[in-house]
């Protein structure tokens, strides 16, 4: 189920196994394009032909309303609350922290010129449920937004065929002050967002993890609107010497595994006799966990046990993949550390498992996947604010640069830019 691969001599084989790429399969780049193609045409009709087809639901109500995500949120398990509540305050915590201010500063001759930041006004949070429902996801994608003071917040998950959406999403949605979720998955959902249908609204970025079809069709619509990375199907590296439990690290490859077929699980080691342990172990372990199959199609298809001759030379085969997440069980984590440049997050030492992040620490679980982590960041407050620049210039100093600004348009050849400060440059009587 596991396949253990020698670094020095099976690097390209590695490599080949463990190719992720942004594009997904032709399968599944076909399926995607003919959603988004239907739905910019025909709309509503197609999202409802496609939820019917996906979900099993012929819709007639498209959201959930303020009442029963309240009645969800009554009726939950107190304990479930509790937790809901402190890992919403948690992750609230952390995102201020993101948190960007605009700036001016005055020049000479009372120039001012400064950038000023201000929140998106209407955004769309897919949050993922096909195989599992999440809602730590929406309690991730919600609390950037809100912390960054857009006013539109819309969700969507895919409800089942008979139009419910889990009641712990709705629980998740209550105590993170959302009233509407709207019950389409899939790149159907993320297309009708992105162009408008005539019940769904347009927006201007469309955040949140899935699965590879609603990963690719968030990368397909970039441009209608904007998007926050490639998180798609879920990604762990752990990196591990002799002094690592082979439990912790068997049971954290199952983690990730169990969300999607598509995951990927990695151990990187340069011991043998732990890389053996955890595969004997993880083959003796698996057929009692809940989701055995996903687990073993996910392993077998995308995870692997990497043998390297130290430590040093698995931060190098770790840095090749950029995982989304990437964990630390060595005897020292922070000397590592600045050896490893890309992962969307890093979980220091053997306490700190990624289920950690994945619901309470606070950092967003929301990450880059696919070798994306090379240039993509995690969802962040960053993702609903923009930045506008901004010139404020006096007559004096447009009278002491007026001429060198000219000039710089004389040699591109745009006159209308060099006259436009030349008229100016006449009336102020230079
Ligand atoms: N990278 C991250 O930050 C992150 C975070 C959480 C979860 N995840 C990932 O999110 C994903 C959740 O996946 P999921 O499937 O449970 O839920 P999902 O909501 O992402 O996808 C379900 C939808 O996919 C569509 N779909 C399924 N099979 C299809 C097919 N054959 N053709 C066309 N469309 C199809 C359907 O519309 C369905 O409603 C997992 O891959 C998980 O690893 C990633
Ligand atoms: N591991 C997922 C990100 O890849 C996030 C998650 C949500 N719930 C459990 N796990
Ligand atoms: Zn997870």
């Amino acid at each position: 189920m596991l396949r253990l691969f020698t670094y020095a001599e099976e690097k390209s084989e590695l490599q080949r196994h463990l190719s992720r790429t942004v594009t997904f399969e032709p399968e599944v780049r076909e399926v995607v394009q003919e959603i988004l193609t239907n739905i910019e045409k025909r709309g509503d009709k197609a999202l409802f032909e496609y939820t019917e087809k996906f979900q099993g639901f012929k819709p007639g109500e498209i959201t959930v309303s303020a009442d029963l995500i309240e009645e969800a949120y009554r009726s939950a398990d107190r304990d479930f609350v509790a937790i809901l509540e402190e890992a919403y305050n948690n992750i609230t915590a952390f995102h201020k922290h993101e948190s960007e201010r605009s700036f001016f500063y005055e020049g000479e001759n009372r120039v001012i010129l400064g950038q000023r930041v201000t929140p998106l006004e209407r955004v769309m949070l897919y949050v993922p449920g096909g195989k599992a429902a999440y809602p730590s996801s929406l309690l991730m994608n919600v609390v950037p937004a809100q912390v960054a003071g857009v006013q539109e917040i819309f969700l969507t998950t895919p409800c089942d065929s008979e139009g419910r959406v889990s009641s712990h999403i709705l629980a998740a949605a209550h105590v993170a002050g959302i009233d509407t979720i709207y019950k389409f998955g899939g790149a159907q959902a993320v297309a009708a967002f992105a162009f408008g249908t005539e019940r769904v609204p347009k927006v201007d970025k469309i955040t949140g993890p899935g699965n590879k079809y609603v990963a690719l069709a968030k990368k397909e619509v970039f441009g209608h609107v904007s998007i926050d990375s490639i998180a798609g199907p879920s990604e762990v590296a752990v990196i591990a010497d002799d002094s690592a439990d082979p439990e912790f690290i068997v049971l954290d490859l199952f983690a990730q595994s169990e969300h999607d077929p598509d995951a990927s699980s990695v151990l990187i080691t340069d011991s043998s006799e732990l890389a053996e342990a955890v595969k004997t172990l993880a083959t003796e372990k698996v057929s009692a966990m809940q989701r055995s199959d996903i687990i073993q199609q996910a392993l077998a298809a995308n995870g692997a046990i990497v043998l390297t001759k130290d430590i040093r030379e698995a931060c190098e085969v770790s840095n090749m993949i950029a995982p989304e997440h990437l964990e630390l069980h060595v005897r020292d984590s922070w000397e590592i550390l600045p050896d490893l440049k890309h992962a969307g997050a890093i979980f220091m030492g053997s306490y700190s498992c990624e289920s950690v992040g994945d619901y309470f620490a606070g950092p967003n679980h929301t990450l880059p996947t696919n070798g994306t982590a090379r240039f993509f960041s995690p969802l962040s407050v960053r993702d609903f604010i923009k930045h506008t620049s901004l010139i404020s210039y006096s007559k004096e100093q447009l009278g002491l640069s007026g001429e060198k600004i000219a000039q710089f348009a004389d040699h591109e050849n745009l006159q209308a830019h060099a006259e436009a400060v030349r008229a100016r440059l006449r009336k102020l009587g230079r």
